[in-house]
């Protein structure tokens, strides 16, 4: 479409609704009242309290828990269809099992979601984003095959409590990060290194949970509730640093994403080949009398195979991946890195944003809803989070060219035939960055910390997205102009 400057203004079809995310432990605060228990993110900040850059926690955050009217309002000057945020376990279900219904933390979810619907908001609803109950941990977690119970225990208390109104539900939010980042690693919690293990024990429980929560929405609440219900899994885009690499960057896919994408969107099922072969070898050539990666049984492929209603993809940059002979000492021997073998890094060619991890690459955004497209026989897409970090106060001009760079290329993957019916800006407003803490921001809406209201001030990126969703249209040129007042 040509407007009359002369420039192309692209048309989003008009099913495709937008919104914005947040997650409960990155928001809410009030860590420990009205009845909330600990989770491993309370006890990561208070018992290693410097793993977090500042020494920064959680304990108020945003302070959601008291400001929800505050953020339905700028969810209502932003125009948002839909608004995506996560329960938080351990404020709903104190003990973690359903013998104890928090009243408090309930009525805090039932106000926001009423206030969002009284606005015709959409709530769309993440039942785990990392806020593991302590006591679970403590039993060992995603480690333990009886999460699968403890898991659908609740989902269940919350289909009840919320499903009357709630018709988007994600189970789990990137399986990729809570099982290698938190059972292998020290990014996030628990932050137990047991790498070559604990992950993998973590994949293969986490996938038997989530199925178990679909098959049960899907047989008891979806007849009388009609809603939709997947989960979200976080994907960077793979590129090979030559043609030579490229058997290697597609093995790092398959580790990255495919590991939890495959066994519920392929044909087959099953954890990929691929992965499969590679740690049983290893373990083998390490001793082990079995492969580190437990095997699903058939009954377990079967109930994972479909488990989900639409890919929820959170997609933020791209890595360049490359294997030679200086890989095989780079990482720790019995590992999950150490089981793919490749090397991978970001072109220093790459416009920066505020995180550095995240560096600017829309053309991957476009290739990997491709292979996505191509790989899994082109099922509905639902992009969960996108967005970056950036340094520039309310003239955030890297997150304006960012949203609309990853939003061009959207059009084009669309344009090709992705089925995108949902995009998410992550995020509404600065929030608790995990380990970055509250130096990396990632919010449409500037959050002041050291105001005890927790102020929000729209950036200048709230003001493009806002023009977006009025107008559902893009335009490369539009300039946002941050000195005009936010209206509703
Ligand atoms: O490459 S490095 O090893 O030097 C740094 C690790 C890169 N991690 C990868 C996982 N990513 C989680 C994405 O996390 C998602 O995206 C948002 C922004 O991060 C989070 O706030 C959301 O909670 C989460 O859903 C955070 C950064």
């Amino acid at each position: 479409k040509i407007d009359n400057s002369g420039h192309e203004v692209r048309r989003f079809p008009d099913s495709l609704l937008f919104g914005t995310a947040t997650a409960s432990y990155q928001v809410e605060g009030a860590w420990n009242e009205d009845g909330k228990s600990e989770n491993i993110w309370d006890r990561l900040t208070h018992t290693q309290p410097c793993l977090v850059k500042n020494c920064d926690t959680g304990d108020i955050a945003d302070n959601s828990y008291y400001n929800y009217r505050r953020d339905v309002e700028m969810m209502r000057e932003l125009g948002l269809d839909f608004y995506r945020f996560s329960l938080s376990w351990s404020r709903v279900l104190p003990t973690s099992f359903p013998d104890q219904i928090n009243e408090a933390g309930v009525n805090y979810y039932n106000n926001l979601i009423n206030e969002m619907l009284k606005y015709n908001i959409q709530p769309m609803i993440t039942l785990y984003h990392w806020d593991l109950p302590q006591k679970l941990q403590e039993l060992g977690g995603w480690a333990n095959p009886h999460i699968v119970d403890w898991f659908s225990d609740y989902s269940r208390v919350m289909f009840e409590l919320f499903g009357d109104r709630v018709k988007y539900w994600f189970t789990i939010n990137e399986p990729r990060e809570v099982c290698y980042q938190g059972y292998a690693g020290q990014s996030m919690a628990p932050a137990y290194n047991i790498s070559g293990m604990a992950e993998y024990l973590c994949a293969k429980n986490l996938l038997v949970a989530h199925a178990k929560v679909y098959h049960m929405y899907n047989e008891e609440y979806r007849p009388t509730q009609g809603g939709l219900v997947g989960i979200v899994l976080s994907a960077s885009w793979f590129e090979p640093e030559n043609e030579g690499d490229e058997e290697a960057a597609e093995e790092l896919r398959q580790f990255e994403w495919g590991s939890f994408a495959h066994p519920i969107f392929s044909e087959s099922g099953d954890f990929p080949p691929v992965m499969k072969e590679k740690i049983a070898a290893k373990s083998a050539a390490q001793g082990f009398l079995r492969s580190r990666l437990p095997e699903f049984t058939s009954e377990e492929i079967d109930l994972i195979k479909g488990s989900s209603d639409f890919f929820g993809l959170n997609h933020y940059t791209t890595n360049l991946v490359y294997r030679n002979d200086t890989v095989n000492g780079m990482y720790s021997s019995v590992s999950y890195y150490d089981d793919i073998e490749v090397g991978f890094y970001q072109s220093t060619e790459w416009p920066e944003t505020g995180a550095t991890w995240l560096k600017m690459v829309p053309w991957g955004f476009y290739k990997l809803l491709t292979k996505i497209r191509e790989d899994y026989n082109n099922p509905p897409v639902f992009i969960t989070e996108n967005g970056c970090a950036s340094r520039e106060g309310l003239d955030d001009d890297t997150r304006v060219t960012y949203y609309k760079s990853y939003l061009d290329v959207m059009l084009d993957a669309i344009e090709d035939g992705s089925d995108v019916r949902v995009y998410t800006a992550w995020s509404l407003m600065d929030n608790f960055e995990w380990l970055e803490g509250y130096y990396d921001r990632f919010g449409l809406y500037e959050v002041d910390y050291e105001s005890s209201e927790r102020t929000r001030t729209p950036r200048k990126s709230a003001f493009l997205y806002k023009e977006i969703l009025r107008t559902r249209t893009l335009d490369m040129h539009f300039e946002p102009d941050a000195t005009l007042p936010m209206t509703i």
